[in-house]
């Protein structure tokens, strides 16, 4: 090979080698790996032109590719000036990503019993408790501590997810989810990835969809959201004992479920009986959390402004008649700094750490994460994410 023609070779390697450091936000895997790289060239002066093919035109991270493509490829030595080029995938070409993605797995609900996934439900007796907010800042939480964390909000009457991790814009309507043929991706958050209900109405709508209606947009969503391989998927339920509550025990029958509670004995009756439908369709309870506790004064007197016990009322009596005593995971304040970051957006657990209840969040993750049950000696999911 002429001089010139291995130099040019070797600037191309460069580039290529360079662009494997670009993520698809969504997918959270390299572009590179992805087969999103159709052409690189590079002239003699430097100049570089990086064709790429996106999923769908107008993805939400086709500017974030596009851009850490530039600045990736910019930063190479020996590049003077950056074109991209940016294309849309032929169908074909989605229909290969689509399959490599789900790999050989059939399709089906990936979070099967044997799956490397702890899959949790969140319920609650009643609306209101603050189950929105615990699931979203320990979903951040886990992510924080590493983990590859994923949300489903099936919480139809009230779907606050998407806001409260800050996925809504000024109008508060959630972010639609990328499509790539069957395949949905959800949006990221904090390094957790979200899907839910919220996602799929129109404005605000509220959902008055029955049974039926729910129970198969639940399995679609567990289905045909790409969530890669997680350590953790967390779920928000809908508060009682309603008809996604038994939808998801028949399709998660492994799920294990947190019961979120107020210190409010008069509360504890309807929390218990969530955890009781949990069990009849054969899912285990892995604790109780206890939210909204005392709302500690400026004079550092504490205001119990909905009781106290009612979260030790619940695990006494989810512990009956169990050979393992459902443990009382944690007991999360009333805090202004929870309310204010679920309302701008921004979780606690990030925002301010030090927060009674964020600390008190943050130990329900430490627990997750440490748990070795099924996992010890088997690998977790290391794809980039
Ligand atoms: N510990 C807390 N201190 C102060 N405010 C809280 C606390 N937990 C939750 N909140 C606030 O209470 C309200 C209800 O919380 P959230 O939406 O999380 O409840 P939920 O149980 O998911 O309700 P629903 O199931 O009806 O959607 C929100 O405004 C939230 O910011």
């Amino acid at each position: 090979m002429a001089d010139a023609a291995r130099e040019a070779a070797a600037r191309e390697a460069a580039v290529r080698a360079a662009l494997v450091r670009v993520i698809d936000p969504e997918i959270r895997k390299p572009i590179t790996e992805l087969d999103m790289v159709d052409a690189v060239t590079v002239t003699d002066a430097g100049a570089a032109t990086i064709a790429i093919s996106l999923t769908i035109v107008g993805c939400p991270a086709a500017d974030a590719i596009e851009r850490d493509v530039r600045e990736t490829v910019a930063s190479v030595p020996g590049v003077t000036g950056v074109t991209v080029e940016v294309g849309v995938m032929t169908p074909e070409q989605r229909r290969a990503l689509t399959e490599r993605l789900r790999g050989s797995k059939t399709r089906g609900i990936p979070f099967t019993a044997d799956s490397l996934t702890r899959v949790y439900a969140v319920t609650s007796g009643k609306g209101g408790v603050g189950k929105s907010t615990i699931t979203a800042n320990l979903a951040v939480a886990l992510a924080q501590k590493g983990l590859a964390v994923g949300i489903v909000d099936a919480d139809v009457y009230g779907f606050s997810i998407p806001g409260i991790l800050g996925l809504v814009d000024e109008a508060g309507i959630a972010q639609k989810p990328t499509r790539v043929n069957d395949m949905i991706l959800p949006p990221v958050a904090f390094d957790v990835k979200v899907i839910s209900i919220g996602m799929f109405v129109d404005g605000n709508a509220a959902v008055a969809w029955r049974g039926p209606m729910l129970h198969r947009t639940i399995s679609q969503f567990l289905t045909d959201v790409y969530f890669g391989d997680l350590d953790v998927l967390l779920l928000d339920l809908p508060p009682g004992t309603g008809d996604i509550a038994i939808s998801i025990g028949q399709l998660l029958p492994h799920a294990e479920v947190l019961v979120i509670t107020t210190p409010q004995p008069a509360a504890a009756d309807v929390a218990e009986r969530s955890g009781v439908v949990a069990r009849q369709t054969g899912q285990s309870v892995f604790g109780v959390i206890e939210n909204m506790a005392g709302l500690v004064q400026p004079d550092g007197s504490v205001l119990d402004l909905f009781g106290t016990g009612g979260g030790e009322e619940v695990t006494r009596r989810l512990s009956e008649g169990q050979s393992r005593p459902v443990p009382l995971l944690a007991s999360v304040p009333l805090s202004v700094a929870l309310r204010e970051g679920g309302d701008a957006g921004a979780p606690i657990v990030l925002g301010a750490p030090d927060d009674p209840a964020s600390r008190a969040i943050r130990s329900v993750a430490d627990r997750i994460a440490s748990r070795g049950r099924d996992l010890a000696g088997r690998k977790l999911g290391l794809s980039p994410r």
